[in-house]
């Protein structure tokens, strides 16, 4: 499947943010958005997945348009930056609440066996980031928009997310944005920086300092 957003304008009262931003991902493929703080990333995939409206936006998937939230298709699942299981709600019942099998979970992660009747309150920043990550890239769905997965991991939980966006994207797009630059570019199959308002397509990692990205002699 390919996925295409198009012609995005955002504004926030007057003030401009996203201007033609153009983004293309496919199934077989992780898309990285690169970004400084506040260039709209996280605008851009809130606007992908229907939960914030720009002024314009085109949506295709195929090669089709689809007018209506994607997310009311049920074919994207988003990761936010903030959490989004209830605190109150024990590891078990998010993994019922998902459709997500625990069992394959703890026999990849046996370190929450202990814990799988924790509330997500009574876990670490880490740790909670770690089961959302999980339940978002095991969904159904067939879009999957990553937001800062990597901030709040530790290597070894970085690495196997890694290996798990690797073996997931066969039959998945995703695209992942994070200020890890380096796990995005090692994860990567293609690379967009957003700045000034539109994507551009990046080509060799050395335009990322061509761009101001990173600093001059960085990669
Ligand atoms: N609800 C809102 N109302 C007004 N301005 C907003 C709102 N949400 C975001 N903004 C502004 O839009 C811009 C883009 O924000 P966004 O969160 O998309 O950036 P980002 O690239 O994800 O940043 P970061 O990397 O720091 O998370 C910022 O200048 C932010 O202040």
């Amino acid at each position: 499947m390919i996925f295409e957003i198009d012609n995005i304008e955002l504004y926030f009262a007057e003030k401009q943010i996203l201007n033609g931003v153009y983004l293309k991902t496919e199934t077989g493929k992780i898309t990285g958005i690169l970004g400084a703080n506040g260039c709209g990333k996280s605008s851009l995939l809130n606007i992908f997945f229907g939960s914030l409206q720009p002024r314009h936006k085109l949506i295709r998937i195929n090669k089709k348009p689809y007018l209506k939230p994607l997310f009311k298709y049920g074919i994207v699942t988003y990761l936010p930056q903030q959490n989004f299981i209830p605190p109150k709600m024990n590891l078990k019942s998010a993994f019922q609440l998902f459709k997500i099998n625990l069992k394959e979970f703890l026999y990849d992660f046996p370190e929450f066996k202990a814990g799988k009747n924790n509330r997500m309150r009574e876990l670490s920043g880490g740790q909670r980031r770690l089961i959302e990550i999980y339940i978002c890239l095991n969904s159904n769905a067939k879009l999957i928009l990553l937001d800062e997965p990597f901030s709040h991991l530790s290597p070894l939980y970085v690495e196997k997310i890694k290996k798990l966006l690797q073996k997931l994207k066969k039959e998945k797009a995703i695209i992942i944005t994070d200020h890890m630059y380096r796990h995005i570019l090692e994860s990567s199959d293609e690379i967009y920086l957003l700045k000034n308002g539109s994507t551009q397509l990046i080509k060799e990692e050395k335009a990322l300092e061509d761009y101001q990205y990173l600093r001059a002699g960085t990669i």
